[in-house]
């Protein structure tokens, strides 16, 4: 069995707020939790890099979810950026195929070559959205085959590059995991408490459920700052990730 505090680092909170004074609103409300931070487009296109620092001072572990996807070159550069702006985590998206992930690769360890206090952040690859169906996959984004079997080979793909895990939704957790083994990472937005609203997430579980399927991290956003007492949301999802190690 685990300690709440070490379930609480398994969770990732969506700070999908339009402005640094919001999202320091939900992080004083969630003082003392030691869960990860997830800064997405929303917040840092509008805020940009010294709200990411701020966090790093607080002493937050920070996963910048930009979702690269571009030409190796430019991915480089982004990776290179990112890795300097001293992020722990960051993602790309696997559709940009090997050399793309390979080049995120080399444009943080280019980084880390140039300033040796600098930590080599967890670079994860995108599969496919928790939002997108099997309908999706098929009929719009064009891709045959079941879900899973494209996720996989999109993870498996991801490995070769020497990318350390993906984003997925936690249903297909196993799946990737006996594909790419135990040590790859697997980061899981999707989630949903039991009576909480989908919203535009299609490919969901709880997160009793997400942990039970093996996944390292969950990424929660709206059934936390949404909620009408975000701490007390907060608490109970680490409470259930906590009954189900
Ligand atoms: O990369 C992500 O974090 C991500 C990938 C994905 O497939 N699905 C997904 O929902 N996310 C992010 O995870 C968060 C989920 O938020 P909620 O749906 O509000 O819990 C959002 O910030 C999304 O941008």
């Amino acid at each position: 069995m685990s300690t709440f505090e070490q379930a609480a680092g398994r969770l990732m909170v969506a700070l999908d707020y339009p402005t640094a004074e919001e999202a320091r609103g939900l992080i004083t409300q969630l003082e003392g939790i030691p869960c990860y931070v997830k800064v997405g487009m929303q917040l840092y296109y509008a805020v940009g890099p010294d709200f990411v620092r701020e966090l790093k001072k607080r002493g937050y572990r920070v996963f910048l979810d930009l979702k690269m996807h571009d030409i190796p070159n430019t991915v480089r550069g982004g990776a290179n950026s990112v890795t300097r702006l001293g992020v722990d985590m960051f993602n790309v998206h696997a559709a940009g195929g090997l050399k793309m992930m390979a080049a995120a690769l080399a444009g943080a360890e280019a980084a880390l070559a140039g300033d040796p206090s600098l930590a080599m952040p967890t670079i994860i690859a995108v599969t496919q959205l928790t939002s997108t169906s099997q309908e999706t996959l098929n009929q719009e984004i064009g891709i045959p085959g079941t879900m899973e079997d494209a996720v996989v080979a999109y993870a498996s793909l991801a490995k070769q590059a020497g990318l350390h895990g993906v984003v997925a939704s936690p249903l297909e957790v196993q799946a990737i995991k006996k594909h790419c083994g135990n040590s790859f990472k697997t980061v899981t937005p999707g989630i949903r408490p039991a009576g909480s609203a989908a919203g535009d997430q299609f490919r969901t579980l709880t997160p009793g459920d997400a942990m039970r399927q093996g996944t390292d991290y969950i990424v929660v956003g709206r059934p936390i700052t949404e909620a009408k007492d975000p701490r007390r949301a907060a608490e109970l999802i680490i409470e259930e990730m906590k009954e189900a190690w």
